[in-house]
């Protein structure tokens, strides 16, 4: 059965092309010059895809998005903008809208986006149980944020995750590819600090023969790797300034200049980016470029830190000595009560990567295939959590969320840890946005400062 798509503009012109082009790609399309017309259509028909305008004679396009989120959130609907308006576009996606593509319309990116839209269309059902296989975990948190990644992997907004390191930032990534309509095209991670400044611009754009000496024949960059899939943009913070402009530029014009090019060329590449940093403490502090945190940042998914996942550590223990076992062909190690508590108690400061890290070690330690507590080696107290209530919104005394004190450690060092605690939680809730914790703790933003030097939590 062919595909039908609902074509939304009021200059018959560019429906007349948008007819051509689809058909030629096997499309049926119904045009409509208003949303009073194309909501009847809607009604009436079933639809594969959606284009609609923005400003239309009896209302603006993004009021036919939100209310198709509900109406029929399995459809896909892409807006057209005017050249240079991503503040529409931006707005579009956060809306719902699958995608945007700028007017005058590029027919290769009018393609590109309707074959996506058709995939996004097709993958859906098969998409949950991907997540589940990539993604472990029960805890509410967890299965909130597979919920999510289904949602968003039909769309092709940029979305920034955030969360702490080893946390699992760019499993989500992968997970968003893999479920989306770009899952047989490249998935394409880079770690921004990892490349010296100097290299960014040739790594992202590539550069033709001859345009520096070495350059000895063309090479590809980052986004013509990724063209048509996914580029997931890691530590996204540490990008150069100078880097930053050409990324954001990029991203609007979707289209990239090899350094040494007279020509750009189109691309098609979904953005994903992350960081554990606070993008909006670094915009303050002037490393970061507002704008583009703008336009990458469409939607936000934050993953949740190890330590709140509850039931998840033992989950993931049991995940990861199965698969020790699986890599050394040897009997799968089991775990003794007292560690099993150890592990429910620690915090986790290196999250996922560290829980990993950590039974790896005490696989090879053990004797006799019983892990102990000793074999795990978490760090002492420091790191080990005091109170098991959550509580930072609202943080109640001390006396109320700790264990009581045992003696082991000094009475200072034993009540740092919890204001440690109490702040580390504060500034987790209010992403780590220094005003908002100060506010919410009923501090003031000097004593905030001076608390987290004092506690040597101060080093962004
Ligand atoms: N829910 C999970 N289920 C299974 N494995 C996980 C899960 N979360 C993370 N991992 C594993 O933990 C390790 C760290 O995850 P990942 O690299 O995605 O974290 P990250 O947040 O991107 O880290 P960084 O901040 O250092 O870039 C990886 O080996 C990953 O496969």
């Amino acid at each position: 059965m062919s595909h039908q798509a609902l074509i939304i503009d009021d200059e018959p012109d560019i429906l007349e092309l948008l007819d051509i082009t689809l058909s030629r790609m096997g499309i049926e399309s119904h045009r409509a010059p208003d949303l009073k017309s194309a909501k009847l259509q809607l009604k009436e028909n079933h639809y594969d895809l959606c284009l609609t305008d923005m400003r239309l004679p009896d209302g603006n396009g993004i009021d036919l998005v939100k209310e198709l989120q509900t109406s029929k959130p399995n459809l896909p609907v892409a807006v057209f903008t005017a050249h240079g308006n991503m503040d529409t576009a931006v707005e579009a996606m956060k809306a719902g809208a699958f995608d945007f593509i700028t007017k005058p319309v590029d027919l290769e990116l009018l393609r590109q986006l309707v074959k996506s839209a058709l995939n996004a269309s097709h993958n859906k059902t098969e998409a949950s149980s991907d997540s589940e296989h990539l993604i472990k975990g029960e805890s509410d948190q967890i299965r909130e944020l597979k919920q999510k990644i289904v949602k968003l992997a039909r769309s092709q907004a940029p979305v920034f995750i955030s969360g702490e390191s080893g946390s699992g930032k760019e499993l989500v990534a992968r997970s968003i590819h893999q479920q989306g309509p770009r899952a047989e095209k490249p998935f394409v991670a880079v770690n921004c600090g990892a490349i010296p400044s100097e290299l960014v611009e040739s790594e992202f754009f590539g550069y033709r023969k001859g345009s520096f000496t070495g350059a000895q024949s063309d090479k590809k960059g980052l986004f013509q790797a990724a063209n048509g899939g996914t580029l997931f943009l890691d530590e996204i913070a540490d990008l150069p300034l100078d880097m930053q402009v050409k990324l954001l530029r990029a991203i609007q014009e979707k289209a990239v200049r090899a350094i040494g090019d007279s020509t750009e060329t189109k691309i098609d590449v979904r953005i994903l980016s992350a960081s554990h940093k606070n993008l909006p403490q670094a915009i303050e502090d002037g490393t970061f470029r507002a704008d583009l945190y703008y336009r990458i940042n469409v939607i936000e998914v934050l993953v949740p830190p190890l330590r709140q996942r509850g039931k998840d550590i033992l989950l993931l223990t049991d995940f990861f000595l199965n698969q020790f076992a699986e890599e050394t062909q040897l009997p799968k190690a089991t775990l003794a009560p007292e560690a099993k508590t150890a592990l429910e108690n620690y915090d986790f400061p290196g999250n996922v990567r560290e829980l990993e890290n950590v039974l790896e070690r005490a696989y090879t330690l053990c004797e006799n295939n019983l892990i102990t507590q000793t074999d795990l080696q978490l760090a002492p107290i420091k790191h080990n959590k005091i109170s098991k209530i959550e509580t930072p919104s609202n943080p109640s005394p001390p006396t109320k969320s700790t264990n009581a004190y045992d003696g082991s450690v000094s009475i200072d060092e034993y009540l740092e840890e919890i204001e440690k605690e109490i702040l580390l939680n504060a500034l987790e809730d209010n992403r780590w946005n220094r005003t908002s914790t100060a506010k919410a703790l009923g501090i003031t933003f000097r004593s905030l400062r001076y608390r987290l030097k004092k506690l040597d939590l101060d080093n962004d």
